[in-house]
């Protein structure tokens, strides 16, 4: 391996080691070998257990602390020079007096360990979307981890070297103290902290931290957009290509949709559904005025429980090798591993998340937890797209939003316009979930899916989408969906998974001006008949339940979004009157 000769990335390098003194510093080259011999020294503390090599070849399992188990949002901050910038809806501290705490917490936590250097990149090296990173860490599973989630090895270090500009990720796992937890970014350093997690989403600093929070900063300042978007991509019988981007919450359906399997009926048909992204989109404007758009990443962080053979065929595919499986329970007679909703033939002789003895069939215990996760090289599943791999960006037909929720929202509108879609994403609403430390099931304001991964002012963040829109002659489309809407028995009227195939084609059909819509107040709907509900056990009756709009739910909904909004001190007049429509049209109903 060529070493990092720039001295701008060297400099810092030593300035961390020298504040959390490492025994050694270990360069990430990205070779098989390297992670090899790392690997082996995990196994060997335990601090990961080998798999099945027959079953799961390359497999790895890992255990977080029990209380490290998610997101955390209480403690990730957004550390700019003036409150304002980071706005309402992000913690914030000023970042002398953060850098101050955090150098305190940092000083000797690496002491007795390693402080492995890994030289990354999100998106394909040497694209227009690329942007470099360095993240440094005491914790092998990070290591591991960044070596599938992200681009490792010579050709980036050639780009530091050659001087490109790259974000500086710092992170210690300490001792894990849970009051000392902090994950904390300073956009106009380019910089991220993470201290005492070990949690995915708060240590694969490439990830939330840097593609999405400093990453939406970077992209307001430079021109483009970072979204926490899944890209698809559809293929029409005809042969005709479509891409569609997502933000739903974490944990709302992003990973499923982005791997969907079509029903029998339309598999004959000839559509195929292939995977561009799952979590993370980069967005810029083409010479042609429509919105293109890559993944960064190039792997999946995904949750485990819920995946099974029929409801995510492609994401368990992807799982059968070169994985690590966090927080799952395991089979102890073969040394394989098992989640909620895999299958129904839980281990009798296994351990849950916690590493306790747990009978799979007997316990009223769950074996795994609610956001354990798989993290899969994306070239393992089967329906990756090639355009994934050239990360030159795909042109965006539409932007669908989407949130769980049980009432209130039907199973699919349509936007009436670019910036009525922008009111649309800002206002809107999901139950909260595992994802995130704190209770489930909460309904909250989360505006395009984007409330912990916005960097900046999320006013400033809607007036961004705004402007972008009149950047583009032919902007996506933007609908809004849910797929979890319940009945009197709070079961999902809706059967999700590859069937929201069903309301995918009636948008690209909108797109093409090819389905009729009904206008209600908050945009346009399909008729029941105009969803093709071939081979599905569903009536019209459900249909007209699931896109039904209630007047009293949806004046509260209003209040809501009325008492969300009163925190900024400035909206985009678009989003303004948008708003104004909808209380008008809701009233008249
Ligand atoms: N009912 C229902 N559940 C879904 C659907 N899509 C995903 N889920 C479940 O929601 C959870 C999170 O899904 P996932 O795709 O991993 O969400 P992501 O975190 O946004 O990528 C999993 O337990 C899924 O099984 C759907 O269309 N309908
Ligand atoms: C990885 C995460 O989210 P998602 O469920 O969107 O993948 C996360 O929230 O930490
Ligand atoms: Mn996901």
């Amino acid at each position: 391996m060529t070493m990092v000769t720039n001295e701008t990335v060297n400099n810092w390098v030593r300035e961390m080691a020298e504040m959390t003194k490492p025994d050694e510093v270990v360069w990430i080259d990205g070779s098989d070998e390297q992670l090899e011999e790392i690997k082996k020294v995990a196994l060997k503390t335990g601090e990961m257990i080998a798999l099945n090599e027959e079953k799961l070849p390359g497999c790895l399992y890992y255990r977080t602390n029990p209380k490290d188990v998610a997101r955390d949002e209480k403690r990730t901050l957004i550390c700019t020079r003036k409150e304002e910038d980071a706005g309402p809806t992000n913690h914030w501290m000023a970042p002398v007096e953060m850098y101050a705490k955090l150098r305190k917490l940092f000083d000797g936590s690496m002491k007795g360990r390693v402080m492995y250097a890994i030289p990354f990149s999100m998106g394909v090296v040497g694209t227009d979307f690329a942007k470099y990173g360095v993240e440094l860490t005491d914790s092998i599973y990070v290591v591991l981890s960044m070596a599938i989630m992200t681009r490792v090895g010579q050709p980036i270090i050639d780009k530091l070297n050659a001087g490109a500009d790259f974000t500086k990720c710092l992170h210690s796992k300490a001792q894990v103290n849970e009051k000392e937890k902090y994950i904390v970014h300073f956009p106009e350093d380019n910089t991220i902290w993470s201290i005492n997690s070990a949690y995915g989403g708060n240590v694969l600093l490439g990830k939330k931290c840097l593609a999405l929070r400093i990453g939406s900063f970077l992209g307001r300042k430079e021109g483009w957009m970072a979204e926490h978007m899944l890209i698809l991509k559809i293929e029409a019988p005809n042969g005709e290509k479509h891409y569609v981007c997502g933000a739903f919450p974490s944990a709302c359906g992003k990973t499923n949709l982005a791997m969907l399997t079509p029903p029998d009926y339309f598999k004959k048909m000839g559509y195929k559904i292939q995977t561009v992204g799952d979590d993370i989109s980069w967005l810029r404007v083409g010479d042609d005025g429509r919105l293109y758009a890559v993944n960064p990443e190039n792997g999946f962080f995904g949750v485990a429980p819920g995946t099974n053979e029929k409801s995510n065929p492609n994401a368990l595919k992807t799982t059968r090798k070169n994985t690590i499986f966090t927080n799952v329970a395991r089979n102890l007679d073969d040394n394989t591993v098992w989640w909620e909703k895999l299958d129904k033939n839980p281990p009798e002789n296994g351990e849950d998340w916690l590493g306790n003895p747990w009978n799979g069939k007997t316990s009223t215990e769950k074996g795994a937890h609610p956001n354990s996760r798989f993290t899969a090289p994306a070239e393992n599943c089967p329906t990756i797209a090639d355009e994934f791999f050239t990360g030159e960006g795909v042109p965006i037909d539409a932007i669908v939003f989407g949130g769980r929720r049980a009432k209130a929202e039907p199973l699919v509108y349509q936007s009436k316009s670019w910036d009525h879609g922008v009111f649309v994403g800002s206002a809107m609403t999901s139950e909260t979930t595992a994802a995130a430390k704190g209770q489930v099931g909460v309904v909250r304001h989360d505006p395009m899916a984007m409330i912990p991964f916005c960097g900046y002012n999320m006013s400033d963040y809607f007036q961004h989408w705004i402007d972008m829109g009149k950047k583009m002659s032919d902007p996506p489309k933007i609908f809004h969906v849910n797929w979890f809407r319940t009945d009197e028995k709070d079961e999902f009227i809706w059967p999700g998974f590859g069937d929201n195939l069903r309301v995918l084609l009636w948008m690209l059909a909108r797109c093409k001006g090819e389905a009729d819509a009904v206008e209600t107040p908050l945009g346009y709907e399909p008729r029941p008949e105009d969803i093709d509900t071939t081979d599905l056990d569903l009536d019209a009756e459900d249909l007209k339940k699931l896109l039904a709009i209630d007047k009293e739910t949806w004046q509260d909904e209003i209040k809501g979004i009325e008492e969300f909004y009163s925190q900024f001190d400035k909206l985009p007049d678009e989003i303004n009157e948008a708003f104004d429509a909808l209380k008008k049209g809701v009233e008249a109903l």
